[in-house]
């Protein structure tokens, strides 16, 4: 297996929303890599274009212009697919093996329980959940205890874990995550970027995670800054070089110039 080689190549995207005078460029000629076993974060002022990029790359939106080669290992072998030029059909399809989008919103079906929720992606892609593995994430998630409620009898918060755990159950080999912990607490958000870490760590899962909070950008490996539709800076190895411009906050936390913007 090529670690090296990576998972997702996007070049020259454009996107734009609107005409006339309503028209946005959501993304400006945008190119970038995805490593493989790779943790990539996404910054940057609210309206640069993170979720357009994210929506691209996931397969649920087809860019305007440029192309995304996707490079996915279909059990043992490698197997190359321009996921630009597919189908809606087999977008779909990819985005229930490989890909797995944690959305903003959560996604959750009302009418199903936590549990249903849960199951329901794996069920549609007739695909085997051992009862292991789902304890495993729904104990690591904190939602053991909840998985007979419906959604609307959970808090923000718990309704984003369980988004969560439907997503992480599926075991897909690419994660883009949009703001997964913007509506939980500070420890449930920990919870989330270390079982994140663990995912790429011991794994080998690539994860891309849009985020306005520096603190949850620098769990992961490499940055992506974003502004006006464009890429502004990427940083390959975060180390600790991203907290050097920005001075702690009184009370010792970090803050970002895009978390003020967002
Ligand atoms: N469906 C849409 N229709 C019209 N304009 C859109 C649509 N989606 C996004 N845009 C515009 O495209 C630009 C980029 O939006 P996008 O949501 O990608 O930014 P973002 O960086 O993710 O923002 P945020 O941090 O607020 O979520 C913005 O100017 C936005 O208003």
């Amino acid at each position: 297996m090529n670690q090296q080689y990576p998972v997702i190549t996007a070049e020259h995207l454009r996107h734009t929303f609107g005409r006339g005078e309503a028209r946005v460029a959501a993304l400006d000629d945008v190119s970038l890599e995805l490593p493989r076993g790779r943790w990539t974060s996404i910054m940057g002022p609210s309206g640069s274009g993170k979720t357009t990029l994210l929506h691209c790359l996931s397969g649920l939106e087809v860019p305007g212009a440029g192309s995304i080669v996707l490079n996915t290992r279909s059990r043992s072998a490698e197997r190359e697919v321009k996921l630009s030029s597919l189908s809606e059909n087999s977008r779909a399809k990819l985005r229930r093996s490989a890909i797995g989008v944690i959305f903003q919103d959560f996604n959750l079906v009302p009418v199903l329980s936590v549990k249903d929720n849960i199951l329901l992606p794996g069920r549609l892609s007739r695909r085997r959940v051992t009862t292991e593995r789902f304890n495993e994430v729904t104990e690591q998630l904190g939602l053991s205890k909840r998985l007979r409620h419906l959604p609307d009898q959970l808090s923000g918060g718990q309704r984003q874990r369980v988004a969560i755990a439907r997503t992480l159950l599926m075991n897909p080999e690419i994660i883009f995550a949009d703001e997964p912990t913007g509506s939980l607490d500070t420890e449930s958000g920990e919870v989330v970027l270390d079982l994140f870490r663990k995912m790429v760590d011991e794994q080998g899962h690539t994860l891309v995670l849009v985020t306005h909070d520096l603190a949850a950008a620098q769990h992961g490996d490499r940055l992506v800054r974003m502004r006006d539709g464009r890429i502004i800076e990427t940083l390959d190895d975060m180390g600790q070089n991203i907290a050097v411009p920005h001075a702690p906050a009184p009370g010792g936390k970090l803050t970002s110039p895009d978390h003020l913007e967002g």
